[in-house]
């Protein structure tokens, strides 16, 4: 990633729809995505959603399922802020739900663990409000369409993992 993109997102803004779209192209057009693919962060912006829909009808491919997770303000923040990363295997901790054995190391490599500069609260509260401006409006967007659902994201990490596979199960079998 580029240090402009790198500068963006430290800041809590986007990267801009080209870049993405250039990347969502890019990965697309390899073999393995032929077998499906799982978009996490994308689309984030109208303009993005609309271009997925041109890749789309291009393509012989179909948007199975669009989820939504949902989770309140007050949480989000908690989340992001007690998020820790390794700084030299990438593992991810968190201060109270994932604490690691000896507070700032990991105890996988023994690496620093440091605080994303986007993680840090002013830049958590800018970031919300991007998500109010650009990506809120995604939900009207595809509410109406087959295979959106709305899934609560409340609970540890293996119970909403378990809960998207059940309301995926449940319609795709
Ligand atoms: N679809 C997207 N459009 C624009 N920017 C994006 C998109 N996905 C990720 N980014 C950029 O990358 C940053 C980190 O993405 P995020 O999804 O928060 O990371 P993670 O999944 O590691 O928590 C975002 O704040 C934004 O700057
Ligand atoms: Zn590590």
């Amino acid at each position: 990633m580029g240090r402009r993109a790198k500068a963006v997102m430290d800041s809590g803004a986007l990267v801009g729809d080209e870049i993405i779209l250039g990347i969502v192209r890019e990965r697309l057009a390899e073999p393995d995505a032929a077998r499906g693919v799982l978009f996490d962060g994308f689309p984030r912006t109208l303009a993005q959603a609309k271009a997925l829909d041109e890749m789309v009808a291009g393509a012989t491919v179909v948007i199975r399922a669009i989820v939504h997770l949902v989770l309140a303000d007050e949480d989000i923040v908690e989340r992001l802020s007690g998020r820790r990363v390794c700084a030299q295997c990438g593992a991810i901790y968190h201060v109270r739900f994932q604490p690691p054995t000896r507070a700032g190391i990991c105890d996988r490599c023994g690496g620093e663990l440091l605080q994303r500069d986007d993680d840090k609260p002013e830049v958590i509260r800018h970031r919300l409000e991007v998500y109010r401006r650009d990506t809120e409006p995604l939900i009207a967007y595809y509410a109406g369409r087959p295979g959106y659902r709305e899934i609560s994201a409340v609970g540890d990490s293996e119970a909403v993992s378990m809960r998207i596979l059940e309301e995926l199960g449940e319609a795709h079998g």
